[in-house]
């Protein structure tokens, strides 16, 4: 894999993910990232030592890949003066847009039509390649320009295709906000553990270092997570008492509506940025 990577936008989620290219071994000397922020740029050097350009149009000229990863609210203003470089090129760059709810067909459209993009969602833990992503492909996508974009993010963990744009914001909701999900999950059980008692530091490892067991438990074996979950339910037992209360308190209805309200959310950026 030695293409020219470009990546619009250098904040959390580039820097996970070509954070995450560079642990697997891809070359400093071909990524180069953009933001308008001088700063912003020189941290980034300093701390991943690839090219920095604060000039998109410049910088999406040699690329081969183009990461769209800036937020949704300035996708629009950033790809239209992207539009000249990119149709002068004879042959155009495939772009994989990171960019939450906005469509395929509105980037390309922007780009200047008729381009080759991949929808893509991944998530954070991309920066310790143990991202998920879930990815889309346009008609203008080659087969070679799909293994590339699943080599991409397959290079920082794993990639799911769907074969359904729309189904991107049910990823979104899934696995491209999902870790804040655990973050919260993890931070309620570290302070629960600390009213009964533990000393925060402690309550915290073990915590985390629960949701790592269990994640790892059931990736490995045949089991589903809901059997697992009975596996460690005694009858009478503590576990059972702990799930009755989350099933009292109707956690699987809050973890519907709440993923509902992110697919929605998704879909109405299309409204709302576009
Ligand atoms: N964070 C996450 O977990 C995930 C995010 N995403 C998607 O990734 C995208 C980026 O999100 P995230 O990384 O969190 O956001 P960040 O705000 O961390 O990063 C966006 C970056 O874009 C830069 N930027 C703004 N304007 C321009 C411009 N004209 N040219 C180049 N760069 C520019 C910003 O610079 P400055 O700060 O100086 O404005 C900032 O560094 C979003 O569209 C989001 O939907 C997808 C999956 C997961
Ligand atoms: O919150 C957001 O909009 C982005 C998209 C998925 C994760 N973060």
């Amino acid at each position: 894999m030695s293409q020219k990577l470009t990546f619009i936008g250098a904040g959390n989620m580039a820097s996970a993910i070509f954070g995450g290219l560079l642990r697997q071994g891809y070359a400093a000397t071909d990524i180069t990232a953009t933001s308008p922020e001088a700063e912003a740029l020189r941290r980034i050097r300093e701390r991943y030592g690839i090219n920095t350009q604060n000039d998109n149009v410049a910088a999406v000229a040699q690329a081969d890949v183009v990461v769209l990863a800036i937020k949704p609210q300035v996708v629009r203003d950033v790809c239209l003066p992207l539009c000249d470089a990119i149709r002068q090129r004879s042959r155009p760059p495939l772009i994989i847009s990171i960019v939450a709810g906005i469509e395929a067909e509105t980037i390309s459209h922007w780009l200047g039509g008729g381009l080759p993009v991949v929808r893509c969602m991944p998530n954070t833990p991309a920066l310790v390649g143990t991202g998920a992503s879930g990815l889309f492909a346009n008609a203008h996508c080659s087969t070679e320009q799909r293994e590339l974009a699943g080599q991409l993010l397959g290079a920082v963990g794993l990639v799911e295709w769907v074969d359904n744009e729309p189904l991107i914001d049910a990823v979104t909701a899934v696995s491209g906000s999902g870790p804040a999900y655990f973050f919260m999950f993890f931070s309620a059980m570290e302070d629960a553990g600390v009213a009964l008692g533990l000393p925060r530091a402690i309550a915290r490892r073990l915590a985390l270092q629960t949701g790592l067991g269990a994640a790892r438990m059931a990736l490995a074996g045949d089991k589903s997570p809901a059997q697992l979950m009975r596996d460690v339910m005694s009858p009478q037992g503590t576990t059972e008492r702990a799930i009755t209360t989350f099933e009292y308190h109707e956690l699987n209805e809050i973890v519907h509506a709440a993923m509902e309200a992110c697919a929605l959310r998704a879909r109405e950026m299309r409204s709302d940025f576009v």
